[in-house]
């Protein structure tokens, strides 16, 4: 079994085609990045996996089951998260801990994601990167198996990437799986084992960075890819 099953998924929004034939597997253990261009498919991709949105079209299974079933397993990071603004970080990290059937203690997952001193803070007094690692602390409270992350590093300066992406590779080594969307292709190639990248919702690639690069290098082999003409400033 593998922990994401994606089989001829499509996903239609009237006309728009979101997801478009989609087929991806990810194995127990591993970092895989979704790459893509804007409107590619990723986001969608991800609200399929935890059962926020259906498939109008194919099967979508997560760890074994439906993705509904599998929610408790799963920790993420979306573009789209909303926080409440007035109860402290502390707070929050204890609440979203207690709707999951085991849980991290709140201390370590603050110190873990360098918050403890932000603990008391309320969610309005956070800078745009210290949301983001408490949107991590919040993935990772839970004890997932599966992590999904939409564009996690977005808002991080360089210390703060780096020490996600250690956290991340810590959640791993406990077996956690994790599928990454960027549009960084060095943290691509820096820290997934695979890489997949879809155009127009559908898998165009999927390989190793170094087994995608070929000859040359991952973003050369990205833009042929993604049929981006090198040059164009889209
Ligand atoms: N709820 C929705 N209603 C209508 N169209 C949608 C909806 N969600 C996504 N789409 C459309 O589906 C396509 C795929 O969007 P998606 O957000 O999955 O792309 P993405 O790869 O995550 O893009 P980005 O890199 O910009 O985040 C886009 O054309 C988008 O406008």
């Amino acid at each position: 079994m593998d922990v994401i099953e994606l089989d001829g998924v499509v996903k239609t929004y009237g006309d728009v085609r979101a997801v478009d034939g989609l087929d991806l597997r990810v194995r127990r253990g591993e970092v895989v990045a979704l790459l893509g261009p804007n409107g590619a498919g990723k986001s969608t991709t991800f609200e399929l996996l935890l059962d926020l949105v259906r498939p109008t079209a194919g099967s979508v299974r997560v760890l074994g089951g439906e993705p509904g079933a599998a929610r408790a397993r799963v920790g993420a990071m979306l573009q789209s998260a909303g926080l409440p603004e007035q109860v402290t970080v502390r707070e929050l990290v204890r609440l979203v801990g207690h709707a999951y059937p085991r849980h991290l203690p709140v201390a370590d997952v603050l110190d873990r994601t360098g918050l403890t001193a932000r603990a008391g803070r309320t969610v309005t007094a956070l800078s745009g990167g210290e949301r983001q690692r408490l949107l991590l602390a919040l993935a990772l409270v839970g004890e997932p198996e599966l992590l999904l992350l939409d564009e996690p590093t977005a808002a991080m300066d360089v210390l703060a990437r780096r020490a996600f992406w250690a956290q991340a590779r810590a959640a791993t080594a406990n077996g956690t799986t994790i599928l990454f969307a960027t549009h960084d292709l060095t943290e691509a190639a820096a820290h997934a084992d695979r890489v997949v990248v879809l155009a127009a919702g559908h898998r165009v690639a999927d390989g190793t960075p170094r087994e995608l690069a070929g000859d040359g290098d991952l973003e050369t082999a990205y833009l042929t890819l993604t049929d981006t003409p090198v040059g164009d400033p889209r």
